[in-house]
């Protein structure tokens, strides 16, 4: 057997094995996420949503995200993104959603770890992307996928001076971080011209078919479980990195998709919070209180299955009732949950009382 016959039964072994079928090149791809996550909806004893607050929830959604006139533009409009619409963008966009993961800290405000950037101290998400930004300034070809295999020029110390905090606690996972940044740039040389564009064109303009490519292609986007004995797939990674290229680009170039509503909710830590928040997540009591204590949840442990699958069927559920509620608006799942993220962390900022996120150290999220 040729190679490309050996790569062939290989993927079809593990399109089966995923539950994905055989692949039929003239049907147009899924990437089985929300039909994994009704399973777990389905399936979840521990989590529960709430239709009256769901529907509640549709309402001031929708009220808010019109006031604000929510919309693509809002990715660019944040401080830290970049505004050009061209490859480096594509390039940024990719190096953050490859590193876009566990921010979260045991430590207090003051002493976690934080990244001082054009006059203001950032942590969580917004502290990668200002470390990027800040790399860019000095001359660090951070976005370059090539940088990041030339172990002569990218050496760990200049990896930890890119991440360097302005506190004694260093980025959470480094080590993580420097491997899928080693592993993704071998990949990308050996697959795709070391070019992030080839990556993207090679998906046909399908949002769905990207995020399949980068879940079979590269192990560290590979976001998927075991749940009641049925794998199920989050591809948290994956999709939130279609979800920038096609905000930061307002659909167009790089950000062109013909089937960009099938990408679902980012299964994360913040938007479960906020989904809490407007009632529409419910724990039970065992696992609430798990949460208020801080206590860690083990990757793959079934609640923390139950947080992210009903999460993404949460924001099913609210997309389909603001639909109801005004079936022209411009609204699908990505929009909800970037407007949902932001909501959390406006009310974070402004110290509003919320259950703390579930805290869960892995690469996924
Ligand atoms: N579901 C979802 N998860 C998101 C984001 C973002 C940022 N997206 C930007 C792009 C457009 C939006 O308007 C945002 O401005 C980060 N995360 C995840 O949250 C966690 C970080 O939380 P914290 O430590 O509090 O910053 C971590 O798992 C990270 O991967 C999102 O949008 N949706």
């Amino acid at each position: 057997m040729s190679d490309d016959e050996v790569d062939h039964e290989l993927l079809d072994l593990l399109r089966k094995s995923l539950g994905i079928g055989p692949a039929d090149p003239s049907a147009p791809p899924e990437t089985k996420v929300l039909q994994n996550a009704q399973y777990i909806y389905d399936n979840s004893v521990d989590v529960a949503l709430d239709m009256r607050h769901t529907k509640l929830a549709a309402i001031s959604v929708l009220e808010e995200m019109q006031k604000r006139e929510y919309s693509t533009t809002a990715w660019a409009k944040h401080q830290l993104h970049p505004e050009a619409k061209d490859e480096s963008t594509v390039r940024f966009i990719f190096t953050v959603d490859l590193l876009n993961f566990s921010f979260w800290s045991e430590k207090s405000d003051d002493e976690r770890y934080a990244v001082t950037y054009r006059g203001k101290k950032w942590t969580g998400y917004w502290s990668l992307v200002a470390a990027i930004q800040r790399a860019l300034d000095e001359e660090i070809p951070i976005t370059d996928s090539d940088f990041w295999i030339n172990e002569e020029e990218c050496t760990d110390e200049v990896l930890r001076s890119v991440f360097r905090s302005d506190t004694e606690a260093e980025i959470p996972m480094f080590e993580e971080r420097v491997k899928c940044l080693r592993e993704a740039g071998q990949i990308l040389q050996e697959e795709f011209d070391s070019s992030v564009s080839t990556l993207i064109d090679d998906a046909k303009n399908s949002a769905a078919g990207l995020v399949n490519m980068l879940a079979e292609r590269f192990p560290c986007f590979r976001d998927e479980a075991k749940f009641e004995r049925k794998m199920v797939r989050f591809l948290k990674r994956a999709q939130i990195f279609v979800a920038d290229l096609w905000a930061a680009f307002e659909g167009e170039a790089y950000g062109s998709f013909n089937d960009i509503d099938k990408i679902t909710m980012f299964a994360d830590y913040r938007v479960p919070q906020m989904l809490h928040s407007l009632g529409v997540l419910v724990y039970c009591p065992p696992l609430e209180g798990k949460l208020r204590r801080f206590e860690t949840i083990e990757p793959g442990h079934s609640w923390e299955l139950q947080i992210r699958g009903c999460s993404i069927w949460a924001v099913e559920l609210l997309r389909r009732e603001i639909l109801k509620l005004q079936p022209d608006a411009e609204v699908n799942a990505i929009l909800i949950d970037f407007f949902l993220y932001d909501l959390a962390k406006e009310r974070e900022a402004a110290e509003v009382e919320a259950i703390p996120h579930h805290r869960t150290r892995s690469i996924w999220y």
